[in-house]
C-alpha cells in the first residue's frame, strides 16, 4: 500500500501564536524522515493535525491518499502515534498496556508479534512490572510496541528520545531502522540536531516554517560560508568580544568551542587571533572546520529571523 504523506501550504494558529505557516511537504512512501527544531518551533502541532486531533485553518494533508479532515476515522487505523509525554497507562502492567492498544485497534497480541516481535524481546521480561516502574529506555520500547500493535502503515513519533539515555536512543534509532525494513514509513520529529543523520531526509523547522528540506548530506553541502572553530582560556568572555568584532557575521556556542563565520571571503584567522589575544585571552586556537547539520540550523534561522 502506498503510504506517502502529503501537507500543502499548512497553517495553524492558537490565537496570536502562528504555530505553523504556509508549511508543505512530502514524505514518501516507506522513507525515513526527521522533523527537526527547537522547542516550540511546531513539531507537536503538525503530528497533531497528521493524527486528527487537531484540525489545522488552511491547508491540505493527507496520508495514504486519505485526506486528515474528510477521511479521519479511516486514516486513524492507518497510524501508529508515540506522542512526546509518556502515553501509556502507569498503573497498567507491561502487557496490560499492550493488551489495552490491541483491544481498542480491535485485534489480538498474537496475531501482530511478526511487527514487535524485535522490540518486544526487549521488554518482555518485564512484562507483569507496572508501566510507570520502568527506566525510560524501557518505557520508550513498550510505548513504540502499543503504536505497533495494530500495524500501521505510518509511524509518526513526536521526540521520542528526549530524556533517554544515549545507549538507549541508539538502541532506538537501530529499532527504527528495522522498522523501515519493514516498509513502514517512519517520521520522528526530534530537537536534537545530530539524529537528522540517522533520518534519509529531513526538514528543519522554526517558528512554524520549514527552513529546508533535503538528504543531510545535502544540508551540509549547501552550506556556503567558512566555517571556523575558535578555543580560548574563558570561552563566555570570547564570546562576548566576537560580538563586538566588526567582520563578524555569525558566532555561538557548539560543546567547548565556538563556531564563528566573518562577513568576508578573504578572512584572515591571524586578524581574529591578534584581536582576541588584544583583548586578553590566552591559548586562542582557530581551525577551520566542516560544517555540521547544526551549523546549517543556525545559518537557515538566521536568515529566517531577518527576513521576519
Ligand atoms: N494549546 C496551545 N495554546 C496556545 N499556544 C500553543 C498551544 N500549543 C502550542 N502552542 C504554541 O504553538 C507553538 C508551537 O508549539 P508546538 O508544541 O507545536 O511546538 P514543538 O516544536 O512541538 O515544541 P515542544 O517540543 O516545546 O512542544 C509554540 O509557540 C507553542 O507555545
Amino acid at each position: 500500500m502506498d503510504s506517502h504523506i502529503s501537507i500543502e501550504n499548512l497553517s495553524k494558529s492558537y490565537g496570536e501564536v502562528l504555530a505553523l505557516q504556509g508549511v508543505s511537504l512530502e514524505i514518501k512512501s516507506g522513507e525515513l524522515f526527521g522533523l527537526i527544531g527547537p522547542d516550540g518551533a511546531g513539531k507537536t502541532t503538525l503530528f497533531r493535525i497528521l493524527t486528527t486531533l487537531l484540525l489545522p485553518n488552511t491547508g491540505n494533508v493527507s496520508l495514504c491518499g486519505y485526506e486528515v479532515v474528510k477521511d479521519y476515522k479511516y486514516i486513524r487505523n492507518l497510524l501508529g502515534y508515540m506522542p512526546g509525554r509518556f502515553s501509556l497507562y502507569q498503573d497498567l502492567s507491561v502487557m496490560e498496556n499492550l493488551n489495552f492498544f490491541a483491544t481498542v485497534f480491535n485485534t489480538r497480541i498474537e496475531d501482530n508479534m511478526d511487527m514487535i516481535h524485535d522490540i518486544w524481546v526487549q521488554i518482555e521480561p518485564f512484562k507483569d512490572r507496572l508501566a510507570g516502574k520502568l527506566s525510560g529506555g524501557m518505557k520508550q520500547k513498550l510505548a513504540l510496541c502499543c503504536a505497533l500493535i495494530h500495524q500501521p502503515k505510518i509511524l509518526l513519533l513526536d521526540e521520542p528520545t528526549t530524556g533517554v539515555d544515549a545507549v538507549s536512543r541508539s538502541e532506538f534509532w537501530q529499532m527504527l531502522k528495522g522498522l523501515k525494513a519493514k516498509g513502514i514509513t517512519i517520521v520522528v520529529a526530534t530537537p536534537y540536531m545530530d539524529e537528522a543523520n540517522l533520518c534519509e531526509r529531513v526538514a528543519l523547522i522554526q517558528d512554524g516554517k520549514i527552513l529546508q528540506v533535503d538528504t543531510p548530506a545535502g544540508i551540509v553541502n549547501q552550506y556556503e560560508k567558512d566555517l571556523y572553530a575558535i578555543h580560548t582560556s574563558d570561552m563566555y568572555q570570547a564570546m562576548l568580544d566576537i560580538r563586538e568584532y566588526p567582520s563578524v557575521h555569525s558566532v555561538f556556542a557548539f560543546g567547548q568551542v565556538l563556531h564563528y563565520t566573518d562577513k568576508r571571503d578573504a578572512f584572515e584567522v591571524a586578524e581574529l587571533k591578534e584581536y582576541l589575544v588584544n583583548k586578553g585571552h590566552e591559548g586562542v586556537k582557530i581551525e577551520k572546520i566542516q560544517a555540521v547539520i547544526e551549523d546549517c540550523f543556525m545559518a537557515l534561522s538566521q536568515e529566517n529571523k531577518l527576513e521576519q
